[in-house]
């Protein structure tokens, strides 16, 4: 009799942050006295149904294993690849072969780079995405009127056409999908080569539409460097920040 379905985190942490531009991985960026991975952990743990996560690391990354020593509920695995989706499937296939994560089991994959996820978004998502056949994700609805630019001559970019938002979402993570089948689909993209920049769309590719759950402004990403100062800001950290 399989046991019934638990939570895992799964945080990707292997990037290098080029758009961020500070000599270091922007994941090590301080918020407070917190690091930003620090942040992202503690915000998907502040669920009691989430029995581990997982921290993704780059091979060598002493960094991220040394804030993590002693931490019963967090366990790093040194096996992040070249893109995001890579490092998402490494993890997923060290868990499912050593029998770690079962496959039916729920896997909330959230960035390192996203320290702002608030308790009642993650409740809300693990709550919904759990009764929906394909699981879900945060993601907010764009409020901005969309324009496609094109790179002129001068290279400036001039905008091409406007492209109709009233079904148009932004996403967020964590992005929640049994472990098996996030990990097929992530697998049978990568072999097709198509280009994967969530988990979300590998699910989608395979004709199951995952469950769209409110997120909120503090669950930006922190992608170049001002993002730091701006979440700071929405995290009332009085602008407190570090590179
Ligand atoms: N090969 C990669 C690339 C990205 N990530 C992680 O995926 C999340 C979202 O990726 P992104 O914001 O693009 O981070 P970076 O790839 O580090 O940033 P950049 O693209 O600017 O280098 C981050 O937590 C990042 O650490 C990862 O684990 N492995
Ligand atoms: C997964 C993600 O955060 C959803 O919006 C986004 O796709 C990550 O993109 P990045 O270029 O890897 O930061």
């Amino acid at each position: 009799m399989a046991r019934t379905a638990k939570y895992f985190g799964l945080v990707p942490a292997g990037g290098a942050g080029r758009r961020f531009g500070s000599d270091f991985p922007k994941q090590y960026a301080l918020l407070g006295a917190t690091t930003v991975l620090e942040r992202s952990v503690q915000a998907l743990l502040a669920d009691p149904r989430l029995e581990k996560v997982f921290v993704v690391l780059a091979q060598g990354d002493m960094r991220g294993a040394a804030l993590f020593e002693g931490n019963s509920k967090v366990t790093c695995l040194p096996v992040a690849g070249e893109e995001r989706a890579n490092t998402v499937l490494n993890a997923l296939n060290h868990l499912l072969n050593n029998f770690i994560v079962n496959e039916t089991d729920w896997i909330l994959v959230h960035d390192a780079a996203r320290p702002g996820l608030n308790s009642v978004a993650l409740a809300t998502l693990i709550d919904q995405a759990s009764e929906h056949v394909a699981g879900g994700l945060l993601a907010m609805p764009v409020v901005d009127t969309l324009k496609k630019g094109n790179v002129a001559e001068e290279g400036e970019v001039v905008a091409q056409h406007t492209v109709p938002r009233s079904q148009l979402w932004t996403a967020q993570t964590p992005q929640m999908f049994r472990a098996q089948a996030l990990s097929l689909a992530i697998s049978e993209c990568l072999f097709k080569g198509v280009q994967l920049t969530d988990d979300a769309s590998a699910i989608e590719t395979m004709g199951i539409g995952p469950l769209i759950v409110p997120g909120h402004v503090e669950n930006m990403k922190i992608t170049v460097a001002d993002d730091l100062r701006v979440v700071a800001k929405l995290l009332d950290l009085n602008g407190e920040c570090s590179q």
